[in-house]
């Protein structure tokens, strides 16, 4: 068998998936949703289904339908007015999927999470056990971003990264991700005809970084956000797929192994569920700077980072929140929950554990951050 074809043999022995629908594809070039196009993908998911795969499903349009149903013709700039049409428009997203999925006599469950619900330890662990719950009594769970209650400050914004998430939390075998466009390409093709498809490749690689750029007027991550999806997934061991939503019959010719679209796959072993949820964690309250040793001892070893690795701590940050651990020249080398505040950190950079008491007048822990705490990037 060759490479490439052992390589999309990922998709037809996976079990279960996590399949994400974007706004630039449901919503009818911006007037409302596309019914047609979302009853031609609950067929296909309804074949899944009845095959025994465990589909999840993450979909956007609720702010799109929103608009339609307000007669809005533009997307609001305010929070406060996308909070609303979101509002508006989540009932007939659900209600439209509902519908079709009856057909087939599938039942369907909404779930709206927050990146909140997703840090939060004990929420994560119940939105991890209700979605399994649901896969077990072979109810399609429709996930979205509850928009209505985020803030910027703590909002996905765009459904890649959710579908990223959803995907570890389900140690799911594939992310498929449809969209307006055949794939990732080398360069946007909105602004240039030339570009060409990748077909495959490591979802890690640095390239795509720099070849997927920002999305159309209805989309919100682009392709930046379907790359990055591609890096959150493979964490867990997921195989992403990136493919046009508008091909005719594309989740199960995906599924059956034919060559559409991209496929970015894992290169590194999964991370431990643990760890998958600190790299998914969003909000970093500050920066340590670790020296050369540290960095290798994290890197090489899977050391803890103890306070003499450090030259250099920034922001304003309690115990037990995330920090962020660049390299000195800036470059992010791991992600971690420390062990002391920033002011506390501050004074013992550079000392030897043994000193922290002395320092301190206490010691909470001989590690700023402890490797079951840490995770390299
Ligand atoms: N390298 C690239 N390859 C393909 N599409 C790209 C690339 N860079 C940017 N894009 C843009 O990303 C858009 C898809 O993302 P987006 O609009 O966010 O859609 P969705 O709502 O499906 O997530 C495409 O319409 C395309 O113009
Ligand atoms: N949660 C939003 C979707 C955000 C969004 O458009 O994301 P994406 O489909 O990734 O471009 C909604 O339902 O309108």
């Amino acid at each position: 068998m060759s490479e490439q074809a052992a390589t999309r043999a990922v998709l037809e022995r996976a079990r279960r998936v996590v399949v994400k629908i974007g706004s630039a594809l449901l919503t009818n070039d911006g007037r409302g949703l596309d019914e047609a196009a979302i009853a031609g993908w609950v067929d296909q998911l309804a074949t899944l289904h009845d095959r025994g795969v465990e589909v999840v499903l993450v979909s956007s349009g609720a702010v799109a339908e929103g608009m339609a149903r307000l007669g809005w013709m533009r997307r609001p700039g305010a929070l406060h007015e996308l909070q609303a049409a979101a509002a508006v428009g989540q009932t007939g997203l659900v209600q439209c999927y509902e519908q079709h999925f009856a057909r087939f006599g599938i039942r369907t469950a909404q779930i709206l999470l927050t990146h909140d619900d997703l840090s939060n330890r004990k929420r994560y662990l119940n939105a991890r056990s209700a979605l399994r719950t649901l896969l077990g009594m072979q109810v399609m769970a429709i996930v979205n971003e509850n928009d209505t209650v985020v803030t910027d400050e703590i909002r996905f914004g765009d459904n890649d990264t959710l579908g990223a998430l959803v995907a570890n939390l389900l140690e799911a075998d594939a992310l498929l991700i449809l969209t307006d466009q055949e794939g990732l390409f080398d360069a946007d093709p909105r602004h240039n005809p030339q570009a060409s498809l990748i077909h495959e490749g490591e979802a890690d690689d640095p390239r795509w970084v720099r070849v997927a750029g920002d999305g159309g007027a209805l989309g919100r991550g682009g392709m930046a956000t379907k790359v990055r999806a591609a890096r959150l997934a493979a964490r867990s061991g997921a195989v992403t797929a990136i493919a046009s939503g508008r091909q005719p019959d594309v989740l199960t010719r995906l599924m059956a192994g034919e060559r559409l679209g991209t496929l970015l796959h894992p290169e590194h072993a999964p991370m431990t569920a643990r760890k998958r949820w600190l790299a998914g964690q969003l909000q970093v309250r500050g920066t340590l700077t670790l020296d050369e040793g540290a960095v290798a001892g994290l890197r090489d070893r899977g050391s803890s980072l103890l306070p003499v690795g450090v030259v250099k701590v920034t922001g304003s940050f309690r115990r037990g929140d995330m920090v962020s651990c660049v390299d000195e020249q800036g470059s992010v080398i791991a992600r971690g929950l420390v062990n002391y505040d920033a002011g506390e950190a501050a004074h013992i950079l550079g000392m030897a554990s043994h000193a922290i008491s002395s320092v301190l007048g206490y010691m909470e822990a001989p590690e700023l951050i402890h490797r079951d705490n840490l995770v390299v990037l």
